[in-house]
C-alpha cells in the first residue's frame, strides 16, 4: 500500500499521463477552458485612491455581480508579498518527509498537510494538489505549531498574517458600509478565526483532464488570495472565466458566510483551480472565518424577509461539509424557504 508521502502530488507528478483516479468526468474537467485567455471583467479596485465612497461602491457592486474582485495599492508591500510567495514555494519544494514533519506538529489536528482534498480517503477522484493549512493568528500559542522549516517561514508569515489581517479589516469595513451596516459590524466573533492555506499544484501532463481544486464556494466571510500565475477560474453565468494574476495584487472573494449575513445581497461565487503543464503553481489563501460559537444569520437590517436560518458557525460547517458536493442540497438546509 502507498504511504502518505508517496501519495503527495509533488511526489509523482512527473508522469507521462494523468492517472485514472485523477481523470475527472467530461462535465467536470476543464477541457477547453484551458488556454482561454483570462478575463478582464473581474473588477480591479485601487485601494490607494482617496474617494472612499467610490471604492465602497466598486467593491459592493463587484460583490453583487461576481462575488470576486481584485485589489491593488492595498498597503501590503511588494517585498512582503514576494517573500511570502517564495517561502511558500520553498516549503513545497522541501523533501517530502520534512513537509510531513513540519505540517503535523499540532496535536489537535487543526494544522494540516494533505494532498488532493482533506477527504482523500473517501473521495472517488483526486485533485492535483498538495496543501498546508493552519490557523493564521500569529499568537505564541498558534505559532508554536507553524513550520520551522523553511527557517524564514514563521518570521515572514507572521508579518504577512498581520498585514493581511489589517487589509481584511479594511475591506470588511467597506463591505459593511456598502450593505448599510455599521463599519464595525464584522469586527469581533465574525472575523475572529483566520486561517492560512498554501496550495501547491505541480505541473500536469494533461491539464484538460484533471483539476487542482474542485468547484466550490469558500465557507468563509471573505477570502484574500495571493496568486502569481494563472489557474483560478470563476463560474459566472454558466461559463468558467480565468482570474488574471496581477503583480502584487490580491484576489478577494465573498464566502458563504458573507452571503448569508448579507441576506444574499453579496454572492459567494463558485470557483476552482486548474493545473498547467509548464510550471508548478503556488497560491496562498487567507480565509477570514468566524469563531465556532458565533451565530451566523442575516443582518437584521437586511431581513426583508430573512432568507437564511440562524445557526452557529459550527452548525454551519457541519451542513457545509455534509452537503459540499451538492449546492442545491446545501442551500436547502441553510435557507428558510426550504427551496
Ligand atoms: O489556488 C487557487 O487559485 C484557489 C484556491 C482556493 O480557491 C481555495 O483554497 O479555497
Ligand atoms: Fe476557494
Amino acid at each position: 500500500m502507498e504511504t502518505f508521502d508517496q501519495k503527495l502530488a509533488s511526489s509523482w507528478f512527473d508522469v507521462q499521463s494523468v492517472p485514472q483516479t485523477y481523470v475527472h468526468p467530461p462535465e467536470k474537467r476543464p477541457g477547453n477552458t484551458i488556454g482561454v485567455p483570462p478575463c478582464k471583467n473581474i473588477p480591479v479596485v485601487d485601494l490607494g485612491n482617496d474617494d472612499r465612497s467610490h471604492t465602497i461602491q466598486q467593491i459592493s457592486k463587484a460583490s453583487q455581480d461576481f462575488g470576486f474582485f481584485q485589489v491593488i495599492n492595498h498597503g501590503v508591500s511588494k517585498k512582503l508579498i514576494d517573500d511570502t510567495m517564495s517561502v511558500s514555494k520553498e516549503f513545497h519544494a522541501m523533501p517530502r518527509k520534512d513537509k510531513i514533519i513540519e505540517g503535523s506538529k499540532d496535536p489537535t489536528g487543526s494544522y494540516k498537510f494533505y494532498t488532493s482534498s482533506e477527504n482523500y480517503a473517501n473521495e472517488e477522484l483526486h485533485y492535483w494538489r498538495d496543501a498546508l493549512a493552519h490557523p493564521a493568528h500569529p499568537s505564541e500559542n498558534n505559532m508554536q505549531f507553524w513550520p520551522q522549516n523553511p527557517t524564514r517561514y514563521r518570521e515572514v508569515l507572521k508579518t504577512y498574517a498581520e498585514e493581511v489581517r489589517k487589509l481584511g479589516s479594511r475591506i470588511l469595513e467597506m463591505l459593511a458600509e456598502g450593505l448599510g451596516l455599521s463599519k464595525e459590524f464584522f469586527n469581533g466573533g465574525l472575523s475572529e478565526y483566520p486561517r492560512l492555506l498554501s496550495n501547491h499544484y505541480p505541473p500536469c501532463p494533461d491539464p484538460s483532464l484533471t483539476l487542482g481544486l474542485a468547484k466550490h464556494r469558500d465557507p468563509s466571510l471573505i477570502t484574500i488570495l495571493l496568486q502569481d500565475s494563472e489557474g483560478l477560474q470563476v463560474f459566472k453565468d454558466g461559463n468558467w472565466i480565468g482570474v488574471e494574476p496581477i503583480s502584487s495584487g490580491f484576489v478577494v472573494n465573498i464566502g458563504y458566510v458573507m452571503q448569508m449575513i448579507s441576506n444574499s445581497k453579496f454572492k459567494g461565487a463558485d470557483h476552482r483551480a486548474v493545473t498547467n503543464s509548464r510550471a508548478a503553481r503556488t497560491t496562498v489563501a487567507y480565509f477570514i472565518y468566524p469563531s465556532n460559537e458565533t451565530v451566523i444569520e442575516p443582518a437584521k437590517a437586511l431581513c426583508n424577509p430573512p432568507l437564511y436560518k440562524s445557526m452557529t458557525f459550527t452548525e454551519f460547517l457541519q451542513y457545509f461539509k455534509s452537503k459540499v458536493a451538492n449546492d442545491e442540497e446545501l442551500s436547502k438546509v441553510l435557507s428558510l424557504s426550504g427551496s
